[in-house]
């Protein structure tokens, strides 16, 4: 019988088949209600705080990497949200600038340090201005990266080494520093990572091992801090493909998959510190369900990876 787009839509089946629904909708109903009531109460009791600009008021923050990229926007907003900052990078001229726009959005207060992370010796020097300028800490946010290439390993051992030091060496030097100062403020310690700190990508093998060292140090103390009742909150960020000069300079032409904007990367780095979350993903979707696929379907995941990644282009670098 052919639709007659009246009564009958499933024409002699129709009995059986309302009737095999209702009984299966029965049957669901069953348990999909109080199914649904288990997660909507999940819910409501786990329902996290929600983030407020004021949150940040009148706290003392460390950037790291601050005189461009994401580190520069972070910087930006935690001014606008009116925090005490200290911002670190190697460039004197860039830093000076970014203190100058962080006084005119409204930070309580920016200052700036110069020098590079590559020595733990400058990463300690650092948090002992924050001591002395800002009377302590709030919220440490570790985001610098050194320089390095987006290009099949070259095999030298001594590039991973100095990026170890300064990816991840200068990060725990940083921490164990700040430690006595965050504990008394109860403040959290913010690690930017990245996918290719969760997962392996093409080109990025000395980088990649750097920002799986730092999953490694911050979640087993995270670990340690809830054993000893130490209120100190470590957020771990794992991004995707930012826009920022340097990372388009480096992976635009090769990289297929489009850019997210740092500006609003930047806010969601500091709301998950702020709410003391313990990773942040952005953006949220495309790097949970990549996430899902690493644990579920590794080389899946590996594969389309792979075809994301113009070969032609890196040729041409
Ligand atoms: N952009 C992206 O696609 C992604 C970025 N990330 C992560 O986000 C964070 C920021 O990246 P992004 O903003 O793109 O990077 P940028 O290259 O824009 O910024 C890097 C910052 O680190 C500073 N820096 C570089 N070398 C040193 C050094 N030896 N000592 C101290 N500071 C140094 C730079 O300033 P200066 O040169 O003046 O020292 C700059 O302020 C990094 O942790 C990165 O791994 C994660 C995933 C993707
Ligand atoms: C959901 C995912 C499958 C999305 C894939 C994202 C891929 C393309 C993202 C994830 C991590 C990104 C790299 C990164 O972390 C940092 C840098 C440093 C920068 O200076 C040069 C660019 C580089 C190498 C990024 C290149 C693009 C990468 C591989």
């Amino acid at each position: 019988m052919r639709y007659s787009g009246k009564l009958m839509p499933f024409g002699k089946y129709t009995a059986p088949a309302v009737a095999i629904f209702q009984s299966g909708m029965g049957r669901l109903r069953k348990i999909l209600i109080p199914f649904a009531g288990l997660v909507l109460a999940f819910w409501f009791y786990s329902a996290r705080e929600d983030f407020k600009p004021e949150m940040l008021k009148g706290k003392r923050v460390i950037v790291t990497g601050a005189s461009s990229g994401i580190g520069e926007q972070m910087a930006y907003h935690l001014a606008q949200m009116g925090s005490h900052l200290l911002i670190t990078a190697r460039t004197e001229a860039k830093l000076q600038k970014v203190v100058a726009r962080c006084l005119e959005l409204g930070a309580a207060s920016a200052r700036h340090v110069s020098g590079s992370m590559e020595d733990t010796a400058f990463a300690e020097h650092v948090v002992k201005e924050a001591e002395e300028l800002l009377g302590g800490l709030d919220m440490l946010i570790l985001n610098h990266i050194g320089s390095s290439y987006f290009h099949y390993f070259n095999g030298d051992v001594g590039h991973v080494r100095k990026l170890l030091e300064t990816n991840f060496l200068s990060y725990v030097a940083m921490t164990v520093s700040a430690l006595p100062m965050l504990k008394e403020s109860g403040g959290s310690i913010v690690v930017v990572s990245s996918m290719a700190g969760k997962v392996g990508f093409p080109f990025t093998v000395p980088y990649s091992a750097t920002k799986f060292a730092l999953d490694g140090f911050f979640s087993s103390l995270r670990q340690e801090f809830a054993l000893q009742n130490t209120n100190i909150s470590i957020t771990l960020c794992i991004l995707g493909f930012i826009n920022t000069d340097s990372a388009m300079k480096a992976a635009a032409d090769v990289v297929l998959i489009p850019p997210a904007p740092k500006e609003e990367c930047a806010l969601e780095i500091i709301k998950g510190g702020a709410l003391r979350q313990r990773e942040v993903y952005y953006t949220y979707a495309t790097i949970k369900f990549s996430l899902l696929l690493r644990d579920w379907a590794a080389d899946l995941l590996d594969y389309l990876i792979r075809r994301e990644y113009n070969l032609e282009n890196l040729e041409k670098k």
